[in-house]
């Protein structure tokens, strides 16, 4: 009875300051949008509750590239996919449009005081001293033990195959590839054996291997306008109700953060004793630790904020690689004639190897397969798996417009007017299907359109890190770790496209993309049955041909 009377007032509360907020502020009312099914949650629901992409798309198409949406009680949010503004938010006046504080509540419950946690001078102190653990250099060198990965998963995959008495049997793929994206992070990122590919009993695997989807998967109407919500409560009451609230999500991750914070105070510690013996070894987080030595006292890390890097680096680097090749694989599936050319491109360089008379591939020979990355910028582009993020505008701004904007009175505009605190969700999968950058069939998954001209690099706007896709976001926030996840998926692709041949199934035919801050794939009509990418795997053939 106290417990509901709390709610009833908290929620009063916010509704009347919210009110209060909104009157004293310039309005959106300009920008077009959809209409608002609810007062109470806007179009959150559509945004957050239906798959990845179907809301942001079809508003892309009736309003452009910026639309005014509504979030909880009224209030106006807007989208933005629009080249040169995102270029403005990301890539010139970052500090401009810091993260949003209730959004931070929730990193740092995820990931402690680190740099998903930071904004401004933090933040970028903390990213300079994680910066060497993730250059070129060093993320080539990481390649045999990606190539490890590959050839442990591949022999489960053939062992699954010979002991399914036929030639073809159906693998949840997606979740032998988290299995392989923990090995791989956990021996580059922290020089540990997880070896999930084996087993998945070692306690971190087995505590992170559901995070996302246990955390946020599947929210509720009432989850997601908390979520929104929680800006009118004042940081450190939301804080304090993240760190003791009640239900079983928080408790989930209440849970994970202990096992976290354990795992990862003993590996700081044997780190630093063999760096100080002069034993350290060249995984990312040894670098990094290396890195902090090395910088003045004031640029660094304190232990709280080394363990939080620990923690991101965990979660910012498995779940995201694992469903990005999951999702190149399911394209691979659907388009058996990019399926067989890749192979046919793996093949030669096969042969080369062997010419050579070595036995693996190389950085070079990586870089020397054009269709092997035209298929992964293709699957970075259609699928980002980070498929939105969310910034607020930290004072009135003006941003510039790509093109022109039809405004509610029917005028063209080339710049917007953003007033402070305007809460905006840069949609990374509209950027990225965008027709004036990708060309009219950028809703089609087509790697040709990055060898035949299609993708003119001069034409592109010259944001993000890798290829002027947004997938890995842009600026001083961007990935870290883009290199690191693009070799790990070279090295996937070219091992298992080389040796196994990938077919839709039934109930691959309906999966959706789910979102979960990741992008997972689920199976429509079986959601409780959790995040699974079914494919029907099969030996290849030797000769290329499917
Ligand atoms: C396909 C794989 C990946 C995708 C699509 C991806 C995407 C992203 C995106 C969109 C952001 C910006 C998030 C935001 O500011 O809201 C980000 C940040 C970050 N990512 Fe990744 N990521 C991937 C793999 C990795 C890997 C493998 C690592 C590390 C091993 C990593 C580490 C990080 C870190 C530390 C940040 C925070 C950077 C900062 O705030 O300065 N990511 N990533």
């Amino acid at each position: 009875m106290i417990q509901s009377s709390a709610v009833v007032g908290l929620a009063a509360f916010i509704l009347v300051y919210a009110l209060f907020k909104r009157s004293t502020r310039p309005s959106l009312s300009m920008i077009r949008g959809p209409p608002s099914p609810s007062f109470v949650f806007g179009n959150l629901l559509e945004l957050f509750q239906r798959p990845v992409g179907e809301a942001d798309f079809s508003w892309q198409s009736h309003y452009g590239n910026v639309v005014r949406f509504k979030s909880v009680f009224g209030e106006d949010r807007l989208l933005i996919a629009d080249p040169k503004a995102l270029r403005k938010i990301l890539n010139i006046s970052t500090d401009s449009y810091p993260k949003l504080p209730n959004y931070r509540v929730l990193g740092r419950m995820i990931t402690g005081k680190g740099i998903i946690w930071a904004d401004g001078e933090d933040h970028a102190r903390q990213r300079s001293i994680m910066l060497p653990g993730f250059g070129s250099k060093e993320c080539k060198a990481f390649l045999p033990i990606f190539r490890d990965c590959a050839d442990s998963l591949s022999i489960k995959w053939m062992e699954t195959i010979e002991s399914g008495n036929s030639q073809g049997v159906v693998i949840n793929i997606r979740d032998w590839l988290l299995r392989g994206a923990f090995d791989a992070i956990g021996r580059a990122v922290f020089d540990v054996q997880f070896n999930a590919i084996q087993d998945d009993s070692h306690p971190v695997t087995k505590k992170y291997k559901t995070f996302f989807d246990d955390i946020f998967g599947l929210p509720s109407a009432g989850q997601l306008f908390m979520q929104a919500a929680s800006k009118h409560i004042p940081v450190g009451i939301f804080q304090w109700l993240t760190d003791n609230g009640p239900g079983a999500r928080l408790a989930r991750a209440r849970d994970v953060t202990n096992t976290a914070t354990n795992f990862a105070k003993e590996l700081v510690q044997e780190k630093a004793a063999a760096l100080l013996e002069g034993k350290g070894n060249t995984d990312a987080f040894t670098l990094l630790i290396k890195a902090n030595m090395d910088a003045n006292a004031k640029k660094r890390l304190s232990d709280e904020e080394l363990l939080a890097q620990m923690r991101t680096l965990l979660i910012a680097g498995y779940e995201t690689t694992a469903n990005a090749t999951s999702w190149i694989l399911l394209e691979l599936a659907r388009n058996h004639k990019v399926q067989s050319r890749l192979r046919d491109e793996i093949r030669k360089t096969e042969a080369t190897i062997q010419a050579r008379g070595e036995q693996h591939l190389t950085m070079s020979d990586l870089e020397a397969m054009p269709y092997l990355s035209a298929v992964i910028k293709e699957g970075l582009r259609f699928h980002p798996t980070v498929p939105l993020s969310l910034r607020m505008a930290g004072h009135d701004d003006i941003l510039p417009l790509s093109k022109p904007l039809l405004t509610e009175s029917g005028d063209m505009i080339n710049e917007i007017l953003v007033p402070k605190g305007t809460e905006i969700v840069t949609s990374i999968c509209a950027y990225n299907r965008d027709r004036d950058l990708w060309g009219e069939d950028a809703h089609e998954f087509n790697p040709d359109r990055w060898l035949d001209g299609t993708t003119d690099d001069k034409k592109l706007p010259g944001i993000g890190m890798y290829s002027n896709l947004l997938t890995f976001y842009s600026g001083t926030q961007g990935c870290i770790g883009w290199r690191f996840a693009v070799i790990q998926m070279q090295a996937l692709l070219s091992t298992l496209v080389g040796k196994f041949e990938f077919a839709m199934t039934d109930k691959a035919k309906r999966i959706i993309r789910q979102p979960m801050i990741v992008m997972s794939p689920m199976i429509e009509g079986e959601l409780d049955h959790g995040v699974q990418m079914p494919l029907a795997v099969s030996l290849a053939s030797k000769d290329g041909e499917i």
